[in-house]
């Protein structure tokens, strides 16, 4: 069975997202591969966040001559959105040139799980468009997030921050 479009109308729906936006999130995922910086890897990675409101922010790996600065697609383009003032997704899409196509790495996952709900779908889009979804939870079980953290403050009294 070819899991193309069908499966990608499936996935929109169930996840709440119009087809509009999922076909611009996969468009904009490849298109951000093209800028990858990744001359040591050779290994294009393209990611796309959907935005609450509507807007999509993009980014790429972008490697390093010291090999283990470089960073990945999925933590640039969360870091511009963030840092754009974006903070709460719908969904992300990533987009590589191999097939099955790759998922993101667990230093991603962790840094995602900061930002993002356990029930986002990332879709993860092969070399030749054909897409693998997953929920957020699917990916990093058991996770440690920030909520995990305030449990902790209000216990000892330290919710302040300040010791
Ligand atoms: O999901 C992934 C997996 C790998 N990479 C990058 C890191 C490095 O630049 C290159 C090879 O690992 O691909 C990403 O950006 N995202
Ligand atoms: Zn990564």
């Amino acid at each position: 069975m070819h899991p193309g479009p069908d499966q990608e109308t499936k996935a929109s729906e169930q996840f709440g997202l119009d087809d509009r936006s999922l076909e611009q999130l996969k468009e904009k995922a490849v298109a951000a591969k093209g800028r990858a910086y990744c001359p040591y890897s050779h290994f294009r990675v393209g990611a796309a966040l959907l935005s609450a409101d509507g807007s999509i922010i993009v980014g790429a790996n972008v490697e390093n001559a010291s090999y283990p600065v470089g960073t990945c697609a999925e933590r640039c383009a969360l870091a511009t959105a963030v840092t754009g003032g974006h903070t709460s997704f719908k969904a992300l899409a990533v987009a590589t040139d191999i097939t099955p196509s790759a998922s993101p790495c667990g230093m991603c996952r962790q840094f995602i799980r900061e930002f993002c709900s356990l029930e986002m779908p990332v879709f993860m889009y092969d070399r030749d468009g054909r897409v693998v979804v997953r929920t957020l939870e699917k990916l990093l079980p058991m996770s440690f997030g920030p909520e995990d953290l305030k449990g902790a403050a209000l216990e000892s009294g330290t919710e302040s921050g300040t010791g």
